[in-house]
């Protein structure tokens, strides 16, 4: 039983007179008693312990070259510009001083000599509480940084057991589009598209500095705020920089995912922003404040290059919003922005997905067999497409391995996982629980995508796929487009609107979304249209449209089409075979319908067959046409493209018609 260590010479046993071993202790040699012989520590103190575990980040880049305004600038002056530029994001527009903006952690309790205040005189009448008041800013935090401040400070913020950090976004769990507002002044009034179907609800210019001036408060008042400072479009000609100011560590790690992350030397050189975001977050927009009809506000002042955002949580409000502002910025230089995803096969051929929310657009643009550009957002230049953003943001509920493995692989340390349920003790995500809310979302920087296109740009595209998930059951898997009903489609933007994504719709309904994204255009549909026709006639592009909706019946009878079969009738289209298919016309929509596709079972193609019911499937459809009818009555007065009226009088006939 007893033991020996002899081999490392400090403790002999033997057995001694009571039986139990006898301890002796062998002598080293200077006459010091070692409990281990291994390498000691280089620290006398734990304190100097502790400083040695963390090492400096690696210095910024060297300074060669004389392109950029600070090459020529010492570390410390960056800095401060740096945080000069921050103390002016953060600076209330009513008052003269405060607060006092440093950069760090305030849980650290570094000394605050850095510290950058415009040193005017004041007279003490002048001076406030946020006048002496500082405010940390965590600058450009690491996502590893951003999970603990997430961790510690934020209820709801766990790292699950694939490693992602799984995060509640509060009471609301979807966009507000009813709560998005934006400033009516002269330049806009006459721009944007106001009015019915437009997502613009107006406000005035006064009325955003109140809430910009409450948002600002709210966020000087905290202890510390989180900044981003990141970019938009990875085309480099037509990049924009942003920056979001929030209050918690869940929306800049979002925000780190999503946008296009600088790199250290980009970040050196971002000067001054051209778009900033106040997130407030749950601090509520107040009701006594003319406009407000809720306590959440988002309010786009696009003169001012700003966004506030007041009573909501929910991220994407932030993505989305600066969705809009690229759907303004981007068609005055005459570039289309869109909301599809983007992917490109072995070949080069670009495929763009366009589609409401919950239609597929990242399902189906993330093919192991093709590089992903992007999932949501892009950009249709003369140099062909490219990515808005930075990362992905995929719906999950019900994902699963088999069905979605990129997406599922991508959810891992650095993802941020919304309002998800997960086992308490084995953190493991049950992705078929809807108890937080059906619109429960992974957002992952696009390289966690094996086969992610970087840069995120690809040549013009080839086939622009129109995506609708039909509820009704009666529009067919696959239809091939004239370019006239490509416009009709396009303008029209249909779906069932899938549960959740927008706050307060629980059930599927029919929808229509101008340009597939009628909550972010700014501009009247028919621009976008007109510009997307132009494109797709001058680089030869083939409309589809695709139902990944229901078949053999409607919502609650029918079931949704096999996520497997859409996959067949995609591979179709990439590959050129469904191009030179045997085609039918269809009755109402008079669609090209195939009558074989590889993979599918032809009994769903013709989607009547698929119905036991063929006077339901009939009645079904007919209610479908009326409800496009109706819905494009309010485009018939506007006419598309320049010179003649023929394309416009085309696409006026490329609708239903009985
Ligand atoms: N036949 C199908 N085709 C495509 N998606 C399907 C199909 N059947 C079920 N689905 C599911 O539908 C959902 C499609 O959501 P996806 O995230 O791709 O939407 P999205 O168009 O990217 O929307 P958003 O703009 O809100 O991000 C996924 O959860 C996917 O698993
Ligand atoms: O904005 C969101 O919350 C999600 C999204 O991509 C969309 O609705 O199109
Ligand atoms: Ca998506
Ligand atoms: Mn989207």
């Amino acid at each position: 039983m007893a033991s020996n260590r002899n081999g490392n010479g400090s403790i002999a046993t033997e057995n001694g007179s009571n039986g139990l071993p006898k301890i002796t202790t062998k002598k080293s040699v200077n006459g010091i008693c070692h409990d281990d012989s291994g390498p000691t520590v280089n620290a006398k103190t734990i304190d100097e312990l502790h400083s040695l575990q963390k090492k400096k980040s690696a210095p910024s880049t060297p300074n060669t070259g004389t392109s950029t305004p600070f090459a020529q600038i010492s570390d410390q002056e960056r800095q401060k510009l740096q945080l000069q530029s921050i103390s002016a994001s953060l600076a209330s527009l009513t008052r003269e001083t405060g607060p006092k903006v440093v950069k760090g952690d305030p849980a650290k309790n570094q000394k605050v000599d850095h510290v950058h205040h415009h040193h005017v005189p004041t007279p003490t009448i002048a001076v406030s509480d946020s006048a002496l008041k500082f405010t940390h800013v965590l600058y450009n935090l690491s996502p590893a940084e951003l999970y603990e401040q997430a961790i510690k400070y934020e209820k709801g913020s766990f790292i699950t057991s694939n490693g992602a950090m799984a995060t509640l976004s509060g009471a609301k769990t979807g966009r507000s589009p009813r709560d998005k507002r934006v400033v009516k002044d002269k330049v806009t009034e006459n721009e944007l598209w106001w009015g019915k179907g437009s997502p613009n609800i107006e406000m005035d210019e006064e009325t955003f500095m109140v809430n910009r001036e409450r948002a600002v408060d709210y966020l000087n008042s905290l202890d510390k705020v989180f900044v981003n400072d990141q970019f938009l479009n990875w085309d480099p000609e037509n990049r924009i920089k942003v920056r979001i100011v929030s209050a918690r560590a869940y929306h800049s790690l979002f925000m780190h995912n999503m946008c296009i992350r600088p790199s250290p030397e980009e970040l050196e050189n971002f000067g001054t922003p051209d778009f900033t975001i106040y997130n407030a977050g749950k601090f509520p927009c107040n009701r006594f404040t003319h406009y407000m009809t809720s306590s959440t506000s988002i309010d786009l002042n696009l003169a001012r290059r700003e966004m506030v955002i007041l009573g909501t949580q929910y991220a994407g409000e932030m993505k989305k919003g600066l969705f809009s502002v690229m759907h303004y910025l981007m068609p005055k230089r005459q570039i289309l922005s869109l909301h599809s995803g983007s992917n490109m096969g072995k070949g080069g051929d670009v495929a763009l997905f366009f589609g409401l929310s919950g239609t597929g657009k990242t399902t189906l643009s993330t093919d192991h067999n093709r590089y992903l550009i992007g999932d949501d957002e892009h950009c249709w230049s003369e140099n062909g497409v490219s990515n808005i953003e930075g990362g992905c943001y995929a719906k999950c509920i019900d994902l699963s391995r088999e069905k979605e493995p990129d997406i599922w692989n991508a959810i891992r340390f650095g993802t941020v996982l919304e309002n998800v349920v997960f086992d308490e003790h084995t953190r493991e995500v049950d992705y078929s629980d809807k108890s937080v809310t059906e619109n429960t979302r992974a957002a992952y920087p696009i390289e966690y995508i094996p086969n992610a296109k970087l840069p995120c740009v690809g040549p013009h595209p080839k086939n622009v796929i129109l995506l609708a998930c039909d509820a009704f059951g009666v529009l067919p898997p696959v239809s091939k487009l004239t370019l006239a009903q490509t416009m009709y489609h396009f303008i029209s933007g249909y779906t069932a609107l899938v549960a959740g994504t927008e706050d307060g719709i629980k059930e599927p309904q029919a929808t229509f979304s101008a340009c597939f994204g009628a909550a972010f255009i700014m501009l009247h549909p028919t621009k976008y249209a007109a510009m997307l026709a132009e494109k797709m006639e001058s680089h030869g592009a083939t409309g589809w449209l695709v139902n990944t909706g229901w078949s053999g019946g409607s919502y609650g009878t029918g079931n949704r089409i096999k996520l497997s079969y859409t996959r067949k009738i995609i591979d179709a289209i990439h590959n050129g075979s469904l191009l030179g298919a045997e085609y039918k016309k269809s009755e109402i929509f008079g669609l090209q319908t195939p009558t074989e596709v590889e993979g599918v079972p032809s009994e769903i193609l013709d989607p009547i067959n698929a119905w036991s019911d063929k006077n339901a499937y009939n009645a079904t459809l007919l209610k479908l046409g009326g409800l496009f009818k109706k819905n494009f009555e309010t485009f018939t007065n506007y006419k598309i493209g320049k010179g003649d009226d023929n394309l416009t009088e085309e696409i006026l006939a490329a609708g239903p018609i009985f």
